[in-house]
């Protein structure tokens, strides 16, 4: 039974889209029939076909058929999507609730509206999601824009909910928190790769080492989420004092991962900036 009766829509079905797309089918929260997907070339699109979605290459055909309707295109494309989709939202949002849920890195709710100037009321969810929502684990931070009730940001909540954790936050915090969680999995996946590469030099077989790997990360990123204790606490309970672990946490002060970690988030903010103003 779907949790959600209404109709979602994709404009773009590339990785971000999928994400949402496959973790809504496979969590049971909408049915196949219930997803339309559009992209330029609709031989690209078959893994959407796979999953029992429906595609076309009209993404004006997506606004028309959907309630709720995702903008999953590059930040660079949104003046083009919103020219080919203009006809549909004049003709097909003002008697219909329909809601808009941006996933654009860096564009902000105000440079949404000048792009969608003919459609001045138009109902806009700004969000910043990530991939791991493919596996109900998701992050997703959004804002909604002026014209968006709290019944439409309720159903929104649902389904951002439905693929991990979604919560509201002022527009401001969206680029530095979307460059903690939007890029984070990128750089936790690197950690992984790093971690199992060092089990690898020891001896332990790839697949086996990057199997212990994610699951020491998902361990200890649950211990954190459960026991709300400060990660450095954990730490401590980690590095017996002459142990094992405190050699290894010297070695990466040396190395300087959490330098890393810290320029890592500063740059993508940095660059969520400025993809916004190249909207
Ligand atoms: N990949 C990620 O982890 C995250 C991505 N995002 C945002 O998601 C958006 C999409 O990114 P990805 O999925 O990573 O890129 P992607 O390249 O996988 O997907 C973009 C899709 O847009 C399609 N497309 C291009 N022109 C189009 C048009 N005129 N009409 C309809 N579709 C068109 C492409 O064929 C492609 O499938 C970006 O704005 C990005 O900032 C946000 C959070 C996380
Ligand atoms: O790299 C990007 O621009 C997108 C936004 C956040 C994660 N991926």
């Amino acid at each position: 039974m779907a949790k959600l009766d209404e109709r979602i829509g994709f404009i773009g079905g590339g990785n971000m889209a999928f994400a949402i797309g496959s973790g809504l089918v496979a969590r049971g929260i909408i049915k196949p029939s219930q997803v339309l997907v559009s992209g330029p070339h609709i031989e690209n699109l078959e893994k959407w076909r796979i999953i029992g979605a429906t595609t076309t290459e009209e993404n004006g055909e997506v606004v028309t058929k959907s309630d709720i309707i995702f903008l999953c295109v590059k930040p660079h494309m949104l003046t083009t999507v919103a020219s080919q989709i203009k006809s549909s939202v004049v003709a097909t949002t003002r008697e219909k609730d329909k809601v808009f849920v941006s996933v654009l890195a860096g564009v902000t709710l105000a440079q949404l509206a000048v792009s969608f100037d003919f459609m001045t009321t138009l109902k806009m969810v700004r969000t910043l999601p990530n991939t791991p929502m493919q596996v109900g684990e998701g992050c997703t931070i959004y804002s909604p824009g002026s014209y968006v009730t709290q019944h439409d940001l309720e159903k929104v909540d649902l389904l951002l909910n439905s693929l991990g954790l979604a919560q509201q936050v002022p527009e401001k915090m969206i680029n530095a928190i979307g460059a903690v969680t939007g890029c984070g999995p990128a750089y936790v996946y690197t950690v992984i790769e790093a971690l199992a590469d060092g089990g690898v030099k020891q001896g332990i077989p790839r697949q086996m080492a990057i199997q212990f790997a994610a699951q020491t990360l998902l361990g200890a990123a649950k211990t954190v989420l459960q026991t709300g204790k400060h990660p450095a606490v954990l730490r401590d309970e980690v590095c017996s004092p002459g142990g094992t672990t405190i050699h290894g946490v010297h070695e990466l002060e040396r190395g300087g991962l959490r330098n890393a970690l810290i320029n890592a988030v500063e740059k993508a903010t940095e660059r969520s900036e400025q993809l916004g103003k190249q909207s």
